[in-house]
């Protein structure tokens, strides 16, 4: 850890989702006070975000560093599931900061793995590790991101992916049944389409008309409520289906990434569904793999249950980076 630059005071960290905006600030290493959520929707720029929670904190930060959920190449920022839209430089200079790091918030969620221990993390079946192989992420929130990470040369290295964007594979005539209903609206049916906290109101609708059965539409809280309790079969099944789309979307990371240090779930909705996560077809799915199916039922599967992980993940890019850039002034 860069401890010599916390002398400069506080650093933001946030993580930038398409529905919510997650503010804390590292007062030393690893430590995260001040943790608060803001609603997107709440604020028309993203700088007023910032500023609103600055203000609420009373800090002045030089070094900053915002996990958002969109890919991140060169300085216009555009996110994926909201309005927001920024230049960089531009951001940095009007907040006054000296560092404004913006990252993919799954990137982010990735480097935040290799430090989670067991109290913020429930294995889902069974597998083993392997030491040095790299470790996938995937998560489902208002979209569906995909990560890895990966240790070389004595460091973490994140890969920021847009996995979530892949075609969705329907695995059974079910989700065949499901993917033919999106057919009507979109022609290209993404993964995050369904696999994702707005995916679950249209897998509802999907299966109500799959079962010709007259179903209100409800939104994503609802029918997970509903689902969890047990008390509306059409709600059950929708959630039961969800689980399963999300091991064949588990099962593609764990394959395409040769994850065979363990795949890991975050995203806002997993962790709401505790004990009916851990009985579903998620993990039979996992490791439903064909001639594969052998090589992924040795790769566990843990869902990340810490709170504000990207929170996390991003202090510790954001002191790599700052690392780097001290490094560099003094070669
Ligand atoms: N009770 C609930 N159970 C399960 N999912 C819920 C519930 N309430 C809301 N959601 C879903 O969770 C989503 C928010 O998840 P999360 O907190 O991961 O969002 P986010 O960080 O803003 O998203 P992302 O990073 O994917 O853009 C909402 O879009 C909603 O669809």
């Amino acid at each position: 850890m860069n401890g010599a630059r916390y002398h400069d005071g506080p650093r933001l960290v946030a993580d930038i989702g398409g529905t919510n905006a997650r503010f804390a600030l590292e007062t030393a290493p690893g430590q995260l006070d001040r943790i608060a959520t803001l609603a997107c929707a709440d604020y028309l720029r993203f700088s007023d975000a910032i500023r609103s929670y600055l203000r609420q904190c009373g800090a002045t930060v030089r070094h900053a560093a915002i996990a958002i959920a969109n890919p991140v190449g060169d300085d216009r920022v555009r996110m994926t599931n909201h309005d927001w839209e920024f230049s960089i430089s531009a951001t940095r200079d009007a907040l006054g900061l000296e560092t404004l790091l913006v990252v993919n918030d799954f990137a982010a969620l990735a480097r935040a793995v290799p430090e989670l221990g067991p109290d913020g993390l429930q294995a889902i079946g069974g597998g083993q590790a392997q030491a040095g192989a790299m470790i996938g992420v995937v998560g489902a929130g208002t979209g569906l991101g995909v990560a890895g990470v990966s240790r070389h040369d004595g460091r973490w290295h994140t890969l920021q992916s847009e996995g979530g964007h892949v075609a969705f594979s329907p695995s059974d005539a079910r989700e065949m049944a499901v993917l033919k209903y999106c057919w009507q609206d979109y022609d290209h049916v993404s993964a995050e389409r369904l696999v994702s906290g707005p995916g679950i109101p249209l897998i509802h609708a999907a299966l109500a008309d799959w079962r010709h059965a007259a179903a209100p539409s409800l939104d994503t809280a609802t029918i997970v409520s509903r689902a969890l309790a047990d008390t509306d079969p059409l709600c059950r099944e929708t959630l039961d289906c969800f689980c399963a789309m999300l091991g064949t979307v588990a099962a593609n990371v764990a394959v395409t990434l040769c994850a065979q240090g363990g795949i890991y779930i975050g995203g806002g909705v997993v962790p709401r569904l505790g004990d009916f996560f851990a009985k579903s077809a998620f993990r039979q799915r996992f490791e439903h793999k064909g001639r594969f199916s052998a090589y992924n039922a040795k790769i566990p599967t843990l869902v990340i249950t810490a709170p504000y992980p990207a929170l996390g993940g991003a202090a510790a890019l954001l002191d790599e980076h700052l690392a780097g850039q001290s490094a560099a002034a003094l070669a």
